[in-house]
């Protein structure tokens, strides 16, 4: 039992009237399954005067009788709210897809009296009934248990409620302000024919009814031989006492309780204000699409977002991202870090916190020993390359500064013409960021082993874990990388990993890094566009694009990255998240599924990531991925959908990845591999193209901790680039080639190597 579930229903506010139903209707069979008189309903409405006056009543008392209509849901940030076709039925809520503008699907056939909620819902049924047509009988897609939810209206918005199911909150939009009465006079009727029954619960039953017997000790001290008169005292003590430590924990409890009350109305809150500024910006935007909003997102990439902020409905149809795909297992229930430690697999703590100081070749190595997952595997050998292990010590002292305060300066300016200071900056440009998904590049090397020895499956369950690996990295980090100057470039050679890596700013306007990287026997590359919206509090960031892994046996493997949302942008602790469904299609045996689920800020349990391996011939599911992107992913080998109820997959999950310990913590709280990828030794230098990264001076500033250098440097080059765009390109490199012949700057030295693409 969910302690959540047991929170008493939050009645409607004070002013809130319960308006009258409807319109309540006898049954006559209908194709669609709902038993509706539309002709009665008809002659109903007419009678009707405008929406906000009261509707006419047919049918006072609610008996019990099926209620039903359209109520929008919202889905989540990239969907925003979708129609869905609510029943509520014996006290269970169910909804189902609404296909298209007016084919529903329904429940069974029911011929109870149902009660239409709202125009367009009583216009959809009359629709489907014209059809004549029998109807396909759907599951609902969801079902709510109103005796364990409460149902709240919104204050802000008198369209909207909320059902609170004990884990999630539904968020319900009605079209008026009536049709959101009758809901809620539904729903509470029905909770109130159906009450919770507490007895099942002792654990928040607040009565807290204790017993407690006097027995034991009553007969011990007889046996001492004490007079009736000592022994009552003695009980009466001890009753005392006890009544005063279940006061106590009854007020705790009651401490407890409204605690979950409060957390809940917050998070509801949350989302009311967010989904306002959605809607707000939605509707601003189709008003002014390059106005200020889609600016600020291109000051706080600098000019990287793509002008597009289109709702991507295309990708998932009608995917509800919380709610797909029954098959999977309540996470929630086993993953929790220690469970994630407590499966058949034990962790390696022996060595797990000191292995990064190792080279990350035989880091690998070590880990793959221990994990068993490579039992039967050649694991290669990479020669040791020392690094750095850390980042220089900051030669000034660190300026903290609130992005809000550089808002609030500037509010009413045009924000394309703000500068962020370098104070949010980390001494990385995203063209680094980029070689940093592949840290946990030996999975990759592991993939190739087990497909070379004809493993398919260990083959695709190691790139899974590869493909979440690579947002270990985000945990923690709360700065901005560097962004590249058009044809800036870097270039990574980590023999120690078997890499060789090279990305390049291919595009300006949308943002564009594209990337390459040889590993030993296969190639990894793809490009990364993000597009951004701003959300008042938060940015979504939803990466465009493909990445591609090809092994040298030909079999190559091709997914998206998920979205991803920075939070407390403005004041608060800058975190990230990543949530969505990834796919992972690969050309041979299999193809997988990985589903981030997204955070919610009363999730003890946040960063899950869960999904499954399918036979791309038979469409069966072979085997099971859970874990976390932050800390580690297991497998376990079977169809998931076959494990019996109460199952724990963590008995006989065996571990795919595990993510360093890193101890060393700088205040970019960056990996060490990460800590790597700025290093500028000397040997380094000669090689190095004058348009690389490392080269940068304001990021090496920054890197040193010249914060005053750093942020005159960062302005410099920022307002070089905007000279290009309205200096004809060949004029500007050649007045540059004359006035700095000899040693040309940095992003001087990347035009020319642009001049040099670009058709004479
Ligand atoms: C307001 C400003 C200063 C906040 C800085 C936010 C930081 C946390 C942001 C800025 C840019 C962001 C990165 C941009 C792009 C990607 C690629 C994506 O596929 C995974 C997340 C990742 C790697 C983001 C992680 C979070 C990130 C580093």
């Amino acid at each position: 039992m969910n302690p959540l579930c047991c929170i008493a229903p939050v009645s409607l506010e004070p002013g809130e009237k319960r308006s009258q139903p409807v319109v309540a209707l006898k049954a006559s069979k209908l194709p669609v399954g709902l038993g509706i008189d539309v002709p009665a309903r008809n002659s109903l409405m007419k009678q009707g005067t405008a929406p906000s006056s009261p509707m006419p009543v047919v049918d006072l008392e609610f008996k019990g009788e099926e209620v039903a209509g359209i109520l929008y849901k919202w889905v989540n940030y990239g969907k925003g709210w979708r129609a869905r076709w609510f029943v509520l039925r014996d006290g269970v809520l169910s909804y189902y897809k609404v296909h298209g503008p007016d084919k529903i699907s329904m429940g069974p056939s029911c011929e109870i009296g149902v009660r239409v909620i709202g125009e367009d819902s009583m216009r959809r049924v009359r629709k489907e009934q014209g059809n004549g047509v029998p109807v396909k009988e759907w599951k609902p897609f969801g079902e709510i248990h109103l005796k364990v939810s409460s149902i709240r209206a919104s204050k802000s918005d008198d369209k909207r409620l909320y059902i609170f199911t004990g884990t999630k909150t539904l968020h319900l939009r009605s079209d008026c302000r009536e049709d959101r009465s009758a809901w809620i006079e539904a729903l509470l009727s029905a909770k109130e024919l159906f009450p919770r029954v507490l007895t099942t619960s002792s654990d928040f039953d607040p009565s807290l009814d204790i017993t407690v017997s006097t027995e034991k000790l009553r007969g011990r001290l007889q046996q001492e031989g004490l007079g009736e008169m000592v022994i009552k005292e003695c009980e009466s003590i001890m009753l005392l006492e006890l009544s005063e430590l279940h006061n106590q924990l009854k007020s705790l409890q009651q401490k407890h309780i409204l605690l979950l009350d409060r957390l809940r109305q917050l998070e509801t809150e949350k989302v009311e204000l967010e989904t306002t500024v959605i809607d707000e910006t939605k509707e601003r935007d189709s008003h002014m699409l390059n106005g200020r909003f889609s600016d600020f997102y291109s000051v706080m990439s600098e000019g990287s977002a793509s002008d597009s902020d289109v709702d991507n409905e295309s990708q998932g149809a009608d995917v509800e991202t919380d709610e797909e795909d029954g098959i999977y297992f309540d996470t929630s229930d086993f993953l929790s870090s220690e469970s994630l430690r407590s499966g058949s697999y034990r962790s390696r703590d022996s060595m797990g916190n000191n292995c990064f100081y190792l080279p990350y070749g035989r880091d690998s190595t070590s880990s793959d020993v221990m994990h068993g997952n490579s039992v039967g595997i050649k694991i290669p050998e990479y020669p040791f390359v020392k690094r750095r292990k850390k980042l220089p010590e900051p030669k000034e002292k660190e300026k903290p500064v609130g992005l809000w305060s550089i808002i609030k300066e500037n509010i009413g300016k045009d924000l394309s013409g703000v500068c962020l200071p370098v104070y949010f900056n980390e001494p990385l440009s995203s063209l680094q960021k980029c070689f940093e998904d592949l840290e946990y590049s030996y999975l990759v090397d592991r993939a190739l082993e087990w497909g070379k020895q004809g493993n398919n499956l260990m083959r695709i369950l190691n790139i899974a874990a590869f493909a979440v690996s690579g947002y270990a990295s985000t945990e923690g980090r709360q700065c901005k990388p560097f962004n590249p100057l058009l044809g800036e470039t870097y270039e990574g050679d980590y023999p120690d990993k078997g890499l060789r890596f090279f990305s390049e700013k291919v595009s300006h306007h949308p943002m564009v890094v594209a990337c390459h990287c040889d590993g030993m026997g296969w190639k990894f590359w793809g490009d990364s566009n993000l597009r951004g919206k701003f959300w008042g509090r938060s940015i979504q960031l939803d990466p465009i694009g493909v990445l591609t892994l090809q092994f040298e046996d030909g079999e190559k493997f091709q997914w998206s990255k998920v979205t991803t949302s920075i939070y407390n942008i403005i004041l608060g602790k800058i975190y990230c998240d990543h949530y969505g469904t990834m796919r992972i299609k690969g050309s041979g045996q299999y193809s997988c599924k990985l589903k981030f689920k997204e955070q919610s800020i009363i999730d003890r349990n946040p960063h899950q990531v869960h999904g499954f391996v399918q036979d791309n011939k038979t469409g069966n599911k072979v085997a099971m991925l859970i874990g976390k992107w932050d800390e580690a992913m297991y497998y376990v080998l079977g169809d998931p959908s076959t494990k019996p109820k109460g199952y724990d997959p963590m008995s006989e999950a065996v571990l795919l990845w595990e993510r360093h310990k890193s101890v060393n913590q700088t205040r970019y709280n960056l990996t060490p591999f990460a800590i790597s990828l700025n290093e500028l030794a000397p040997s380094l230098l000669e090689k190095l193209p004058p348009t690389d990264s490392r080269l940068r001076p304001d990021q090496r500033h920054l890197e040193n901790g010249e914060y005053e250098l750093a942020n005159a440097e960062k302005l410099r080059l920022e307002n070089s680039q905007r000279q290009v765009k309205f200096t004809p390109f060949f004029k500007y490199v050649n007045d540059f080639k004359t006035a700095q012949s000899t040693s040309p700057s940095f992003e001087v030295n990347v035009l020319l190597s642009m001049s040099c693409k670009l058709p004479c």
